[in-house]
């Protein structure tokens, strides 16, 4: 299918929403019992502050912050289970808070730790009853069927009791049920939680391919930022409610320093010279094997050449950019 991504539209459109939540205070000592329940003590909590944030039709971004940002209650904003406490918010054109019925029709809402599906019955029931409710024509239910079951795999899981379902095999027959009505948006939080190595890579493919394919827009969520960056260019990064980020992970490495990584494995007896290298910080040495970092806006290639051709003894040399990981939690360590 060809990708029918229309880049202008606007999928999202958020302007400066903040979200404050109250927040219930005790103090959780039981002499305080009475206490609390004649006086309680509300906080506030502010989850989102001045946040603005346009996605456009058929893009793939990923949406990340450490615990506690505000990922969540943004997801729960753009699907009208949350209204903003102020600003606005446009999905599709529409508001959520106001038209939430018609919006989900057109779009389609994960949160990884919850099902969707019927405990104690098997997924296909659940998958009826939605064509049942929703109200699906029997064409688009018989493709979506067709194409969530070849390419998540769902063959026999349809069969099977949602309760027998392992963490990875719910997952996948909750998106499926998720896609079953052609949703134009998909806010999945946290999908890839918890799946091995197998069942990530199968999620993420299907992901990009309904982006591409479909041109279905996707805000995705998860810690796992060798996740994200798999799945999505765009980036965006939340710190304690606020936008800190909105670019390529390219552009992230390069704002914090445009890291790269020199692993370096020399012969047993060699390593002398290996603890001071102009241009290169020493960050781990394990057994032979000595790794460094550079920052590549500072060391040219040439300089990195440079420095090793002095050496010897060398067996290998491994050039790679910096884990995002590693960018991010620099970023999260800067942010507290
Ligand atoms: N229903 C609620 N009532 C009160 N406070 C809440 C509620 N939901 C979230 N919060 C608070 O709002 C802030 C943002 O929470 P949110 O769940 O949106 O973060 P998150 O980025 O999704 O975090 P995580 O990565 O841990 O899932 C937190 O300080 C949290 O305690």
């Amino acid at each position: 299918m060809e990708n029918m991504a229309a880049p202008d539209i606007l999928a999202l459109d958020i302007v400066d929403i903040t979200k404050i939540y109250s927040q219930w205070q005790r103090t959780g000592q039981v002499r305080d019992i009475l206490r609390n329940l004649i006086h309680p003590q509300k906080k506030e909590i502010k989850a989102l502050e001045g946040l603005s944030l346009q996605v456009r039709q058929g893009e793939f971004a990923a949406y990340a912050g450490a615990n506690g940002a505000g990922k969540s209650t943004t997801i729960k904003i753009l699907s009208g289970i949350l209204k903003p406490t102020s600003g606005s918010v446009r999905v599709l054109g529409m508001d959520p808070s106001v038209s939430r019925l018609e919006l989900m029709r057109r779009i389609g809402v994960l949160f990884g730790q919850r099902t969707e599906l019927w405990w104690d019955q098997p997924v296909l029931t659940s998958f009826e009853w939605k064509k049942s409710v929703w109200n699906i024509p029997d064409s688009v239910y018989k493709e979506n069927l067709d194409m969530v079951t070849e390419l998540l795999d769902l063959g026999e899981l349809l069969h099977t009791f949602s309760r027998e379902l392992s963490l990875g095999q719910r997952m996948k027959a909750d998106l499926g049920m998720l896609l079953l009505h052609s949703p134009q948006v998909l806010f999945l939080d946290e999908p890839t939680l918890g799946l091995d190595v197998l069942a990530k890579r199968d999620m993420i493919t299907f992901l990009k391919k309904i982006n591409k394919e479909r041109g279905v827009t996707i805000v995705v969520t998860s810690h796992d930022m060798d996740d994200l960056e798999e799945m999505a260019r765009r980036i965006i990064l939340l710190d304690h409610g606020h936008l800190a980020f909105d670019g390529s992970f390219e552009e992230l490495r390069r704002v914090q320093g445009g890291l790269g990584r020199v692993r370096v494995t020399v012969s047993e007896d060699a390593g002398a010279g290996m603890q001071e290298l102009p241009g290169l910080t020493l960050e781990e040495v394990k057994d032979n094997v000595y790794e460094y970092a550079y920052n590549h806006e500072k060391s040219s290639m040439q300089d990195i050449l440079k420095a090793l051709s002095c050496l010897s003894g060398i067996e290998d040399v491994e050039l790679k950019r910096a884990p995002i990981e590693e960018v991010i939690a620099k970023l999260y360590r800067s942010w507290k």
